[in-house]
């Protein structure tokens, strides 16, 4: 097997949010590398840390303990202002709720991040983005005139577009029907295979994980498991694996 690269690791991410008898444990001393040029799902029950873990490595939260990286930019060792830098030109974020500025057309949209960065987006990979995700004939229209697939779809290009080291997606397909769920599952899956574009994205979507490389299980802020090469089929089965011991706890 080949080399890989550290696109991001979590050592030790520690989460505990309130006191006494509120204290609950997001994170429990999660350690975890994420590979360049990978499409890495992370998947647990609600309330096991999926959210909070990708928080701490996109430097959106700060860790009670343990440390984040983006490359070897450890992120908590960083002053605001290199934070804001390294949020603005190595992190892509992709939300469930598409957060597109609704009075902004779709390219508008698409070229927001780079034009605060001061930075120009190739036109080669705008027009590819554009192409792959079918946006061609909406570039025009503001996200109330798009359907939330293609809502999504401008979310996903506005990621691409920016060529961040690393992508955040955090239930990308969760607002989604599953045809226009299935249409951004493979376009993000095309940017990793055709641009090695590194993904990292939190579903509780057994079939969205079967468009992965790897997939991560975290249970009560651990990580509990993790499966290379998923199909959909695998994953639920783990997943009921899963269940039953809990069940049996
Ligand atoms: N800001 C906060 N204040 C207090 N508790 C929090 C906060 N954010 C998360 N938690 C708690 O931390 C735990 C982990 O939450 P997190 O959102 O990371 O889980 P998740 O796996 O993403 O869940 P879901 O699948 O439901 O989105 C939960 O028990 C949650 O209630």
């Amino acid at each position: 097997m080949s080399e890989r690269t550290i696109a991001a690791e979590a050592d030790g991410l520690t989460m505990a949010y309130g006191e006494g008898d509120a204290r609950v444990l997001a994170l429990d001393g999660v350690s975890l590398d994420l590979y360049e040029g990978e499409f890495t799902a992370v998947m647990g029950p609600s309330g096991s840390g999926k959210s909070t873990l990708m928080h701490c490595l996109a430097a959106l939260e700060t860790p009670t303990d343990g440390k984040a990286y983006i490359g070897d930019a450890e992120v908590s060792g960083l002053d605001d202002k290199r934070l804001t830098a390294l949020r603005r030109d190595r992190i892509g974020f992709i939300f469930q709720s598409f957060n597109l500025v609704p009075t902004l057309t779709a390219r508008e949209n698409i070229l927001l991040p780079a034009s605060i960065a001061g930075r120009k987006v190739d036109q080669e990979l705008f027009d590819d983005a554009i192409h792959a995700v079918g946006l061609e004939s909406r570039l025009g229209h503001r996200p109330s005139q798009l359907s939330g697939g293609q809502q999504q779809r401008v979310a996903c290009a506005r990621a691409l577009v920016t060529q961040p080291d690393i992508i955040f997606a955090d239930e990308p397909t969760g607002n989604l029907d599953s045809r226009s769920g299935e249409e951004v599952l493979s376009f993000l899956r095309r940017s990793v295979d055709r641009l090695g574009q590194t993904i990292v994205m939190v579903t509780h979507d057994a079939l969205a994980a079967g468009f992965t490389d790897r997939v991560v299980f975290l249970a009560d802020g651990r990580v509990v498991d993790e499966m290379r090469d998923p199909t959909s089929e695998r994953v639920l089965d783990r997943m009921k694996q899963f269940e039953s011991r809990a069940g049996r706890r």
